[in-house]
């Protein structure tokens, strides 16, 4: 979202862009979708150092953080030992967050998600050797995903402003459920369930020009992006929440 300074940071706004990331997460899905599971792609390989797909991820992001894409605290690469700087200067914005919570980085437990739940449930199986585009298809999705989850520090940051004695009092107990209690909001997760579910739909019927809609053929399957949010995307940005406030008085 790229806007993350202290003067636009409240919850509405921040809201806003965890829906416009939903839309990110599911074209992301969609054009994953297009290529079977592609497993060879995940296998080691000798000479890789791991598998094909780390290799990918790896040297993208090794570019991306020549480019700066480190640079914004929204951002965090899933191999981030060894990245190489930025060629471009900081961009000296605002330090919004805490310094100790901005480092939270769960691209470790996205990217096994993605692997074990998420990618049986959104591809086809089988093996078209398309495996560079296929990496590419990932590193989008989880990106995004990570992106959206990670957004999680922000929207803590912005919660304890707004009610610092409550969330004190949990933090200096390290009381992580009065914590997860704090931060639930039960209704506005059901609806972006119901949101990214009807989104789905929208994004991935096909169109064409007959009188026809074609109902019920969809790209990725709407529940399974319901699903997404309601076991992993969610419950992720929650655990978030909870890492960034128990570092928040540090
Ligand atoms: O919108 C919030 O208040 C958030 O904390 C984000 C989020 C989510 O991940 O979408 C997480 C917890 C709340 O219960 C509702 C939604």
């Amino acid at each position: 979202m790229g806007n993350c300074s202290d003067d636009v940071l409240n919850l509405d706004s921040l809201r806003k862009s965890l829906v416009r990331e939903e839309d990110t997460i599911i074209f992301s899905l969609i054009e994953r979708a297009k290529y079977p599971v592609n497993s060879p792609l995940y296998d080691e390989r000798p000479g890789f150092s791991g598998s094909l797909f780390e290799f990918f991820v790896k040297e993208s992001e090794a570019v991306q953080a020549k480019a700066g894409r480190y640079l914004s605290v929204e951002e965090n690469a899933f191999f981030p030992d060894n990245l190489p700087p930025s060629l471009l200067p900081p961009r000296g914005s605002q330090q919004v967050l805490h310094p100790r919570g901005a480092s939270i980085n769960i691209n470790e437990q996205i990217l096994n998600m993605y692997h074990k739940k998420l990618l049986p449930l959104i591809t086809s199986d089988g093996d078209d050797g398309n495996y560079a585009i296929t990496a590419d298809r990932d590193l989008d999705c989880l990106q995004a995903l990570s992106r959206r989850i990670h957004l999680g520090k922000f929207v803590a940051e912005i919660k304890f402003r707004e009610s610092p004695q409550d969330y004190t009092r949990a933090i200096l107990a390290q009381d992580k459920d009065a914590l997860m209690k704090l931060l639930t909001f039960e209704s506005v997760e059901e609806m972006i369930k119901k949101r990214v579910e009807k989104k789905a739909m929208v994004f991935g019927q096909d169109v064409d020009l007959s009188e026809n809609d074609n109902v019920g053929n969809y790209k990725v399957n709407p529940s399974v992006v319901s699903r997404l949010y309601g076991e992993w995307v969610i419950p992720l940005t929650k655990f978030v929440e909870v890492e960034y406030l128990l570092c928040r008085l540090d």
